[in-house]
């Protein structure tokens, strides 16, 4: 099977990273520091960042990365660097604080044609406040999304039922489809998009944090195209896995103000776009526009995001059009 070696070590690498960051959150419950932008970083953010490069450099060292956090902060912060290098050690004995600073600084390579791209921990705030985050993987070709891997520790396997079994791996591999895996250990099983039949699948999903994106006219846009039932509100890209498996018909990120120039990170959503396209659904920009992963770090060519069943996209791409020109 084509990228079965990339899977198996991508699913190890984030695998391992889940634990150490569940290990943290136990450990060190809120806990964080700020990085110059004044988001919040923690412990595990850079465990992560060093197991996940670690890994990746060993097994594919010609690949670069393109992730979240580098270690230029943590280096004058030697307390916090010494707890990431012990609970990193837990996995690599031999990690030093020096060794565990140039992993983590392996994820901020120049972008190639063949590139990683990875958020350590997607949704930091999620993670501090006790709720969803997600550990996103992708690997990128010649501006393709040919695999993907979200590790969602706190997300319920289904979320109706909020009280039973946790923790859920999602992997997409291009032509292959999508699969989600108990964390805990056990089989595959394929997920697909829902065709929104039932007016318990008519949902959406939307950021718990409103500053990250436009709720109030996402919620004129869903509205209008008739989903009607109650959001799912969830942080980090689990949103798209929610929607991959069929809990939500939609994830609506849409700019504010809608004429904002900023731009996406594409390690926020390249994981979740391969996860919910291999689920059978689509997911373009707020103009329609594929998302374009060739820049590396930024999504320069695009703002907005829509990811949906599929059925539903057109409308919503009018909805949105419509909205964006009467506000
Ligand atoms: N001020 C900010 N500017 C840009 N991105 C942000 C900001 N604060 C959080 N994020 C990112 O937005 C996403 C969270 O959105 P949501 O609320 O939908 O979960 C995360 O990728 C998060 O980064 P991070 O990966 O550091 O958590
Ligand atoms: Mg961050
Ligand atoms: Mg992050
Ligand atoms: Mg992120």
């Amino acid at each position: 099977m084509l990228y079965e070696r990339e899977k198996q070590v991508a699913i190890a690498a984030v695998t391992t990273a889940a634990q150490l960051c569940e290990q943290v959150r136990r450990e060190q419950g809120s806990l964080a520091i700020a990085k110059p932008d004044r988001t919040p970083v923690t412990v595990a953010d850079f465990g992560a960042q060093a197991i996940i490069c670690q890994a990746l450099g060993e097994a594919f060292p010609n690949d670069p990365v393109i992730g979240e956090e580098d270690s230029t902060l943590l280096r004058t912060q030697i307390e916090q660097l010494a707890q990431v290098t012990q609970y990193v050690q837990a996995y690599l004995p031999k990690a030093t604080p020096e060794s565990v600073a140039a992993w983590i600084d392996r994820g901020n390579a120049q972008v190639k044609s063949r590139y990683w791209t990875l958020d350590p921990i997607d949704g930091t705030k999620g993670y501090i406040r006790g709720d969803q985050y997600a550990i996103a993987l992708a690997l990128v070709e010649a501006g393709e999304l040919k695999l993907g891997l979200l590790g969602c520790p706190a997300l319920p396997v289904d979320l109706t039922q909020p009280d039973g079994e946790r923790g859920v791996l999602f992997v997409a591999v291009r032509g292959q489809g999508a699969t989600m895996i108990p964390l805990a250990g056990g089989a595959p099983r394929p997920i697909h998009v829902t065709d929104a039949s039932e007016e318990s699948l008519r949902r959406f999903a939307r950021s718990i944090v409103s500053e990250h994106s436009n709720p109030t006219l996402q919620e004129a846009v869903v509205q209008a195209v008739g989903l009607t039932s109650p959001p799912w509100q969830l942080d980090s890209q689990a949103k798209y896995g929610v929607v991959a498996r069929g809990e939500a018909a939609l994830y609506l990120r849409l700019p504010f103000p809608i004429t904002s120039e900023k731009r996406q990170n594409t390690w926020d959503h390249a994981a979740g776009v391969i996860m919910v396209e291999e689920a059978g659904g689509r997911v373009t920009d707020m103009y329609g526009q594929p998302l374009d992963f060739s820049f590396g770090a930024k999504l320069v060519n695009n703002q907005g995001i829509i990811a949906s069943n599929g059925l539903i996209h057109e409308a919503v791409l009018a909805a949105v059009a419509q909205m964006a020109k009467e506000s």
